[in-house]
């Protein structure tokens, strides 16, 4: 990575804000996956050790601009000091009076917590003003955030307009690691999609069809695809404006010689709930009952999607293939993370859930690279640049 990071940086006595993604699954306030926030220790723990003011910042979730109590940090602040063995105070917001205050208050080695930056609306409309409100809080900054480096909002790009922007040791290992494994792949390459962000992956997809040779497509993003092909798909989550453009995906995947998979059967709920009745339908003969959802790709599906696992060198899968949250809707996600673990060529899976996903399944460590970056490292893979890397100093 020919970025500037934290190890060229004097930090002694500096109050250094740092970018982390700390937007990890949540059932109610309670962390189902922490991996995002382990993930982050390592630059954390060097600032410590180094005598460094730390203002760790964070989004989670997509509050919209308001506050909103239930996209709290305060569970990642008690996780933070468990795992640090130090108290991890945090501020009521990430800007104003108050934050100064405490900011001021800060010892070297000390370590705070601001709320989350998208209860502002000029985060994710990278305001310059709120940019300067949170460069004004620190000396140097640094950003971790690798899975929001997609993002060019306030704090993961305009503050870098105000102070010196170097990369934390997680994003250089992300970058370091996804670099070198997707320059010259080997193949067959099968990405595999999932998830629910059907809008903010969809047009991801047409790019990755020119670097991959296979590709999976299952979960919530699969439902706007089957549309595309005429099946019925009830009450499921899909997107109506993007079912074109899934026809238009799938006629340049067949042009360019990849092989899409769609799920063929589907388990479908009459509500969205973990004790809903269920049952598996063929997605085509069938299709989803009006008023019943998929919310999990079937079994027939399973052993298709296994066999395209088998036959791969790479993978790189982000986003679960159900509602894998719900026990009753999580045995497609389960199959496809044990099929991947299997897999003897380099696999990585990445994003908050479908890393949540392969720790359930327990083969967390038969991955080669657990990514803490879901869209970000979907869009690494498709050769974007990354306004969180690029607003960093460059190591000339
Ligand atoms: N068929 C479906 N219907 C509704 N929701 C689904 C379906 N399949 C998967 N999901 C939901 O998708 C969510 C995860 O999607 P998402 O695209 O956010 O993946 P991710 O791994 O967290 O990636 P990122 O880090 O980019 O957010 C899960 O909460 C899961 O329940
Ligand atoms: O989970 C993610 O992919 C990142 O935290 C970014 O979240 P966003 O898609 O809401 O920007």
């Amino acid at each position: 990575m020919n970025k500037k990071t934290v190890r060229d940086l004097d930090v002694k006595g500096k109050k250094v804000f740092v970018r982390c993604d700390f937007n990890v699954p949540l059932d109610g306030e309670q962390i189902t996956d922490d991996t995002r926030i382990v993930a982050a220790l390592p630059t954390v723990r060097y600032l410590i050790e180094a005598g460094a003011r730390v203002i760790l910042a964070s989004h989670l979730g997509r509050p919209k601009g308001e506050v909103n109590p239930k996209y709290s940090l305060n569970p990642v602040a008690k996780r933070l000091s468990e795992l640090l063995g130090k108290q991890v105070e945090k501020t009521q917001d990430s800007i104003g009076p108050e934050v100064q205050e405490r900011v001021n208050l800060l010892a070297d080695g000390d370590v705070l917590l601001l709320e989350n930056v998208r209860f502002h609306k000029g985060e994710e409309k990278n305001d310059p003003e709120l940019a300067k409100q949170f460069a004004a809080l620190a000396d140097l900054y640094v950003n971790d955030a690798f899975g929001t480096a997609h993002r060019a909002h306030a704090s993961t790009a305009g503050i870098a307009d105000h102070l010196p922007a170097v990369a934390g040791f997680l994003m250089e290992k992300e970058i370091n690691f996804m670099g070198k494994a997707l320059e010259d792949p080997n193949r067959p390459f099968t990405a595999i999609i999932g998830g629910a962000k059907v809008s903010d992956k969809i047009t991801v997809l047409e790019n990755l069809l020119h670097k991959v040779d296979q590709m999976i497509i299952g979960g919530g993003m699969a439902n706007t695809f089957l549309k595309a092909l005429g099946y019925q798909l009830g009450d499921s989550l899909l997107e109506a404006d993007r079912v074109e453009l899934a026809a238009a995906l799938l006629a340049k995947a067949e042009s360019l010689g990849v092989m899409v998979f769609l799920p063929e059967d589907l388990v479908v709920a009459s509500e969205f709930k973990a004790d809903a009745e269920h049952k598996v339908v063929d997605a085509e003969t069938e299709g989803v009952p009006s008023g019943w959802m998929a919310l999990d790709i079937g079994p027939k599906t399973m052993r298709t999607f296994e066999l395209v696992v088998q036959r791969s060198n790479t993978i790189v899968w982000n986003g679960p293939m159900g509602v894998f949250e719900m026990d009753a809707f999580s045995k497609g996600t389960i199959s496809v993370a044990n099929s991947v673990a299997k897999c003897t060529g380099t696999t990585i899976v990445g994003g908050g859930d479908s890393v949540a996903a392969v720790e359930k399944s327990g083969v967390a460590d038969r991955m080669s690279h657990i990514s803490t970056g879901g869209g970000a490292s979907l869009e690494f893979l498709e050769g974007k640049a990354l306004p969180g890397v690029v607003a960093l100093l460059d190591n000339k």
